[in-house]
């Protein structure tokens, strides 16, 4: 059990919502567009979970020297922005027990936060689309603020916000990225095993608890 919890911080790809195929799609539209062959899923996906700017920029780099990278950079992103636009929630999917345990931390009375890499402007839209969106009071994109996971500023942020402690607050993902965000701000940190942790086994990354769902989550946590 986790106690004195009073908030959550939660994840989006890899945790919530199963997204890699409408990026893997957005992706190979985007090399298709730069004259690139496709990628197959898990290298795409090996690349998900630092920002849609490190996506573009590695997939890219597949093919391309750091040099290229730079030069063809700015052209790949408005291609990649452009094909997301128009394929995000397509086919993405929540995990099994998402609903359930977003339902339960709520009954519990614990306090909701999004916390995502993923642009703003995918993140709201891809929410609604999928009917999570309303479960939360606070939702931050990858570009909301001046860094990103696995720095700590947007977990610190939330924590003012709910005028909370650090460590009344746990933080709920599937990589690296959350954990490393999670311990550099204080927070909890449980970790999914069914994500996108860029290839690497969950049981690598530090965390108080590997669950198997959020429902799960939502049974360990306790105020
Ligand atoms: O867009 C990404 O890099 C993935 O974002 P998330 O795992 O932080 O939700
Ligand atoms: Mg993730």
């Amino acid at each position: 059990m986790l106690h004195g919890i009073r908030g959550v911080i939660i994840d989006l790809d890899g945790t919530m919502l199963h997204t890699a195929q409408d990026l893997h799609i957005a992706v190979n539209r985007m090399r298709a567009g730069l004259g690139l062959a496709p990628l197959d899923l898990d290298t795409a996906i090996s690349f998900v979970g630092k920002g849609a700017e490190n996506l573009v920029r590695k997939t890219i780099g597949v093919d391309f020297s750091e040099s290229e990278v730079e030069l063809r950079f700015k052209e790949a992103m408005a291609l990649f922005e452009q094909h997301y636009f128009d394929v995000n929630g397509e086919f993405a999917t929540a995990y099994p027990g998402v609903h359930e345990g977003l339902q339960e931390m709520k009954r519990k009375g614990l306090r909701l936060a999004c916390v995502t890499n993923k642009p703003i402007a995918f993140t709201l839209p891809l929410l609604k689309k999928t009917g999570l969106h309303d479960y939360f009071e606070i939702i931050y994109g990858g570009d909301s603020f001046a860094k990103k996971k696995p720095d700590p500023m947007q977990l610190l942020q939330v924590c003012a916000d709910f005028g909370l402690a650090p460590e009344q607050i746990v933080a709920i993902g599937d990589s690296i990225n959350d954990s490393q965000a999670a311990r550099a701000a204080g927070c909890k940190v449980l970790a999914v095993p069914y994500g996108y942790n860029h290839g690497q086994a969950i049981q690598d990354v530090d965390s108080d608890g590997i669950v198997s769902s959020l429902l799960e989550a939502a049974h360990l946590i306790s105020s």
